[in-house]
């Protein structure tokens, strides 16, 4: 593939408007432009925005501005201010006014009491809070019941406790109108105070409401009962200013503070070990004990700014379950794309330097281990006496540090693992500001405008009673939405399929009839003036943000400009197929990308097999890989066995701890409640998500097609449970290689660009990829998905790629597991050439005949499915191994070897050395002639003596396997 480092030639951004967003997980419905609609919202919302956005300024004006645009919510908010303003008019300004305490009694007193006075300050703080943290929609509901328990509460107490001026006496009630509920508690404090006060008399009222207080100010503050002492502590430090105190923390301590942070940690023991030893990598931690915990995020340190495209680490990430990108395949755009043609401030550092200011550290980070600049001539002195590397295509690129590759991350010490140990350091994804913005969409052109008129001129044209009713405009392609008029077939329309592209001028024009989830029909033209779709916008857009999951990825934009990005965990396999530059490896290039950018090496591990080698070489050197890339289809067809391999390893851990997915499994190992058994050395880990990316699949299928079909299926059938997850790209997508089996295995495809609609129905079971457009535009067919919805696929350019691959390979080397070399690097076998591809079925009749004893043509027939003609052949090559004599008629033939040699006999066909057999294992077996001279004339063959025989490798000839009445 040519890819050029900069934006195609074709892609044009003309014209500027917001980006329009839609619903990213079905293609319906889409939000569509109106014809003759107003292209801005009414003059009065856009006010109300206006003076939102304006206000959520000011509140945000305290402090650090770290909110993206797209994610500010100022509506709500603003309403509370609003309320809060009217609530200090009428419970402050007015205090005695009739007219305002009127007002009051059927308002705010009127609900709560006396608890209005103070109200709005805490509508006030409560819109502060919500200007702020627009979008952590589980604290902002855990601060709002907090603050709705204190109000109510309150207002129970005011209702107990307020004593009414003469002649009134006692507690108001109901009957008493609404002015006497406000003068104390108000209908709520009424409703709460009055039962309370009751049942456990006044006193007893006070004590629980006293609790409920407490109660909800823990709630607002997240502070856990054994917490509060520290928190008080925390406060008095921070207000005044107070030395921090000693970092001893007392082992229930640090547990809690463990079980509250969620770090990813190997043990709890680890964390008071290293409380008490102050180490250079604890200095990381103990700055955390000064900092309030308000001010502190999930990893005990000062708050991370919010970044757009970030991951959370693995621990956080398995304790999400709200998170939708772990529940879907693709993660809805529910909000407006950023419309900004810059790149969106970040926090981190574009220089790749590993040490960025104020980065996460986790234990999952610890896991990662990472090379600075001393450790590494360290290990490179150690290592210049042994040897990490592995000889394969793709360590060239790697430079001379490849050999130290060293990143731990798998659930196990597993067989290969373990060199030296560097330093450990964190882990800093790469800045989104890495990745270039692409041109603002576009909403609609003078083209768009032009091609309604075409359409409708057609329709006109050919008396049919149908209108273009709206547009809604993708990067590559329009839908335009046509309704019918009463009684119209929709056959009409799509009967004028071939008259609109006449029209229109267009050879690709799609017609959907309907639209899913519509009463309107879809007209898909290309754009005339197309858009490229940067991949740093995709990751940049509210619904990458919305997702944690390390295995999502920024697909594409959709017809409508909603962005599109994907879980690969949800797929859980993925098929890419489209014929030559239709945009296959640029999709999977901003895959891998995606993942680069997302995801830490302790999360993701890859396997990338390019057998067209120059596809995937710009990622030579990744810490995610765990193998060097693979450029070899045998190799890779053996690297699958590798991955079934992991995976039974996987499920095997999984039986034996008890668990039936690997994130759960995870999940346990974090928590510390895995035991192992006594005297194991094995230090439990979780397991990273292992994707497999085949960059062209025909060409593994070509070299070993069942053993690369038994595999894919095997994995696809069972690795979703063990975090496995396959992508298979291929530019052939003919039955010969994406088989029924694969198929039905890999339940999510994406289809590019194809020259047949055969093409097009291998891979999404129906037609649609014959009328793509190329260079990026495709149909999208995720797990579950009813219909394929179209996209235009991201693009990253080479530049963005290598600054990528810069960022990471400078942070961290990847750890090559050498039992995957060991698998890719087994002995070479020499297999005769006069067997070639018939190496597993020449076996499989070895097997059977030896076993059996009986040199039968029709029982290889038979058994193994084959025609006369191959089992003939079968016959021959057995017989020049001297494994069966020669043909005897229609007698079965003689069998040379005993069922003991076996072993060594199929090891010699496969161009294996012999396993180390007992020394007659070398010897021919008897033959039949030797058990005659030895036992004299067999008296079954001698009956047959005299008879004439019949050639047994006649095609319709019978054998004695036939005559057994066996199959
Ligand atoms: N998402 C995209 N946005 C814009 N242009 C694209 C996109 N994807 C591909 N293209 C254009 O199409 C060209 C071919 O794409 P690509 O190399 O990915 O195709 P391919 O299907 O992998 O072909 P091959 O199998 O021959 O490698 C690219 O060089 C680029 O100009």
């Amino acid at each position: 593939m040519a890819r050029s480092s900069t934006a195609p030639k074709n892609s044009s951004g003309s014209g500027r408007g917001g980006s329009s967003k839609g619903s990213a997980a079905k293609p319906a419905p889409a939000p569509k432009k109106h014809i003759g609609d107003p292209e801005r919202p009414a003059a009065p919302v856009r006010m109300w925005h206006g003076l939102a956005r304006a206000t959520g300024g000011l509140f945000r004006a305290f402090g650090q501005e770290t909110l993206d645009k797209s994610d500010r919510r100022d509506g709500f908010p603003f309403f509370l201010v609003l309320l809060a303003i009217a609530g200090a008019v009428v419970e402050w300004f007015f205090i005695n006014n009739p007219v305002a305490e009127n007002i009051s009694a059927y308002t705010f007193g009127g609900v709560i009491g006396r608890t209005a006075l103070v109200f709005p300050v805490v509508l006030v703080l409560l819109a502060g809070w919500l200007f702020r943290h627009p979008s952590s929609v589980y604290n902002n509901g855990r601060v709002g019941i907090g603050t709705a328990l204190l109000t109510l509460s309150v207002a129970a107490i005011c209702h107990i406790a307020v004593v009414r001026p003469e002649p009134a006496s006692g507690r108001p009630a109901p009957a008493e109108g609404m002015p006497a509920l406000s003068g104390s508690g108000g209908v709520f404090g009424w409703m709460i105070g009055e039962p309370l006060a009751k049942l456990l008399s006044p006193i007893g009222a006070y004590v629980v409401l006293a609790l409920l207080i407490a109660l909800s100010l823990l709630i607002i503050t997240k502070t856990p009962p054994n917490r509060i002492g520290k928190r008080l502590g925390d406060l008095y430090r921070w207000m005044f200013e107070a030395e921090p105190r000693e970092p001893r923390v007392a082992a229930g301590d640090a547990e809690a503070d463990l079980a509250e942070t969620k770090v990813l940690d190997e043990k709890p023991a680890r964390v008071r070990r290293s409380r008490k030893k102050k180490t250079d990598e604890d200095v990381l931690f103990d700055g955390a004990d000064e900092l309030p915990w308000w001010r502190r995020n999930a990893t005990g340190r000062e708050e991370d700014v919010e970044v757009p495209a970030d991951t959370v680490h693995l621990g956080q990430l398995l304790g999400l379950q709200d998170d939708p990108g772990y529940d879907q395949a693709v993660i809805a755009d529910d909000a407006p794309a950023p419309t900004e043609t810059a790149p969106v401030p970040l926090p981190f550092a574009d220089d790749p330097a590993p040490r960025a200011p104020e980065p996460k550290v986790t234990a999952a980070e610890q896991v990662t281990q990472v090379l600075d600049d001393p450790a590494l001539s360290r290990i490179r002195e150690e290592a210049a006496a042994g040897d990490f590397g592995i000889d394969l295509m793709g360590d060239d690129e790697l430079g001379p540090d490849d050999e130290f590759g060293e990143i731990s991350g798998f659930g196990t010490d597993g067989p290969g693992s373990r060199g030296p140990q560097p330093p450990e350091a964190p882990y800093v994804l790469p800045s989104p500001a890495q990745l270039a913005a692409g041109p603002p969409a576009v909403v609609s052109s003078e083209a768009n405008d032009r091609m309604v008129a075409q359409i409708e001129q057609v329709f006109v044209e050919f008396k049919v009673n149908a209108k273009v009713t709206g547009f809604s405009r993708g990067p590559t392609v329009t839908q335009y939405e046509v309704e019918l008029g009463p009684g119209v077939k929709v056959e009409k329309i799509t009967q004028l399929s071939n008259n609109i592209s006449y029209a229109v001028a267009s050879n690709d024009v799609r017609i959907l009839a309907p639209i899913p989830g519509k009463s309107a029909i879809g007209i898909e033209i290309p754009n005339v003036d197309r858009e490229t779709v940067a991949l740093g916008d995709v990751l940049r857009s509210a619904a990458a943000q919305k997702s944690t999951h390390p295995l999502t990825i920024g697909v594409g934009k959709d017809v409508s400009g909603g962005f599109v990005v994907a879980n690969l965990a949800k797929m859980p396999h993925l098929l890419v197929a489209g014929s030559t530059g239709s945009g296959k490896s640029s999709f999977v290039n901003s895959m891998i990308t995606s993942l680069l950018m997302r995801a830490k090496p302790s999360e993701v591990r890859m396997v990338l097999v390019d057998p067209k080698r120059v596809e995937l070489t710009a990622y030579a050197g990744v810490p995610h890989l765990i193998t060097p890339i693979i450029t070899n289809p045998k190799k890779a067809a053996e690297a699958l066995q590798w991955v079934v391999k992991e995976m039974d390893m996987r499920y095997d851990d999984l039986a034996s701890f008890g668990f039936r997915h690997i994130d759960d499994f995870n999940k346990a190992v974090v928590a510390g409640e895995l035991q192992l058994p006594a005297g194991s050395e094995r230090v439990l880990k979780p397991y990273p998500y292992l994707l497999v990316v085949v960059d062209e699949l025909a060409d593994l299928m070509m070299v070993a097609p069942r053993d690369v079909e038994d595999s894919i299926v095997r994995i696809t059938q069972l690795a979703r449970a063990s975090g496995i997850h396959l992508v298979l790209a291929t530019q052939r997508p003919s039955v010969d290689v994406v088989t029924g089996l694969i198929k039905a295995n890999v339940p999510s495809r994406m289809a590019f660009a194809v020259t047949s609609v055969t093409d097009s129905r291998v891979i999404l079971d129906g037609p649609g990829a014959d009328k793509l457009i190329g260079q990026g535009d495709a149909l999208f067919s995720p797990m579950g998905s009813s219909k394929p919805f179209r996209l235009q696929g991201a693009w990253v350019t080479e530049a963005e790629i290598d600054a990528v691959v810069k960022h990471v390979t400078g942070q961290a080397r990847p750890e090559y597991r050498a039992d995957v070399a060991e698998a890719l690097e087994a002995p070479k076998k020499e297999i005769d050439e006069d067997i070639g591809d018939d190496l597993e079925v020449l076996l499989a009749a070895t097997e059977l005949i030896v076993s059996s004893q009986f040199g039968s043509t029709s029982m290889l027939q038979r058994k193994l499915r084959v025609g006369f003609a191959k089992a003939g052949r079968l016959m021959d090559l057995l017989e020049s191994r001297e494994i069966v004599g020669p043909s005897e008629g229609s007698k079965a033939r003689d069998v040379l070897v005993a069922p003991e040699q076996l072993p060594a006999v199929l090891a010699k066909l496969k161009g294996e050395e012999p396993p180390a057999a007992p020394a007659a294992a070398a010897a021919p077996a008897p033959s039949a002639n030797d058990a005659d001279d030895r036992y004299g004339v067999d008296p079954i063959e001698a009956q047959f003596d005299g008879l004439p025989t019949v050639n047994g490798d006649d095609e319709d000839g019978e054998d004695a396997w036939k005559l057994t009445g066996r199959d």
